[in-house]
């Protein structure tokens, strides 16, 4: 009972941090360059998004619905799955999150960050010119049916009867579960819980932060982060009932470091539900 007490506590102390989140500062540190750079090859995002296309597009993934868990305020994390779900879920723990992403979604032109860069660059992933970048964001708002609340340290993380009673086919999440986790028995709980959320056979796209222990999610509000090595992810994975298909990381260089978190590394783990 012990146990479990110190566990709440965790992570309704962790819940409390994020009430001071802030969309529009997280999405200038982490989402402008030079981490978003798309003239540099070792950029980070360019290589969030070459992983997520190249899992996307190599054949064994396919199905109806693609859930998202823990959004935040982005949306590059998708503009690869948009093109091999016809269903997408998004979802986060806090309104103002869900609010950026519906205000992307009826697109009143008034976002915090401009994706079309984003979208260009997937398109080019894709073969396609890069200005055909206004039909992959038509093709997103398309396949988005909800955006939803969630919380991963639930041992039911949705709403009961979001999901279909087979679950999602594929669940991507990136960034979240190591940052809103108060230490890792907490992290590989929670991957536990998501995997509820996944079909036998579905594939978990999981991006996340090595060697991260704090972040900034705004002016002066720092949030604490679950270090991880690549080691811990994939025990916890396999911990949690998922069999590990590939792992990839990269190495931030001294410019990539902007002060705005400790992140020493990027893994990306493409994985399948037992
Ligand atoms: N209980 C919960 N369940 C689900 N979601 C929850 C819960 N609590 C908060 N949330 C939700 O999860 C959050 C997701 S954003 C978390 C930020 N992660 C750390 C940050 C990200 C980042 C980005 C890019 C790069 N890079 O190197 O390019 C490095 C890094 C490392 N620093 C936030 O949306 C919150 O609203």
């Amino acid at each position: 009972m012990m146990e479990e007490k110190g566990e709440k506590n965790g992570v309704a102390a962790m819940a409390a941090c994020y009430q001071k989140f802030d969309p529009v500062a997280y999405l200038q540190y982490n989402y402008t360059p030079p981490r978003a750079d798309f003239t540099r090859k070792d950029s980070i995002v360019p290589w969030k998004l070459a992983c997520l296309h190249r899992a996307l597009n190599e054949g064994d993934v396919s199905g109806e619905l693609l859930v998202d868990i823990g959004s935040g305020p982005t949306l590059y994390q998708l503009m690869s799955g948009c093109e091999v779900f016809n269903k997408v879920i998004l979802t986060d723990f806090l309104e103002v999150n869900r609010q950026e992403l519906r205000r992307w979604l009826q697109d009143e032109g008034k976002c915090s960050l401009d994706w079309t860069p984003y979208l260009e660059h997937v398109c080019k992933l894709e073969g396609r010119r890069p200005s055909a970048w206004p039909e992959k964001a038509a093709k997103l708002r398309q396949v988005i049916v909800d955006i939803l609340p969630i919380d991963v340290h639930c041992s039911q993380p949705l709403a009961p009867d979001t999901l279909p009673s087979a679950g999602a086919d594929c669940l991507v999440s990136c960034f979240c579960l190591e940052s809103v986790s108060p230490d890792l028995p907490a992290f590989t709980r929670a991957l536990g819980n998501i995997q509820k959320l996944l079909r036998p056979g579905g594939h978990l796209l999981l991006i996340g932060a090595l060697g991260e222990s704090y972040y900034f999610g705004g002016p002066g509000v720092r949030i604490p982060v679950v270090p991880l090595n690549e080691a811990q992810v994939c025990t916890s994975l396999k911990e949690s009932g998922y069999t590990l298909i590939r792992l990839e990381v990269y190495t931030l260089s001294q410019d990539m470091r902007v002060g705005v978190d400790d992140v020493t590394g990027v893994f990306f783990a493409k994985a399948k539900r037992d």
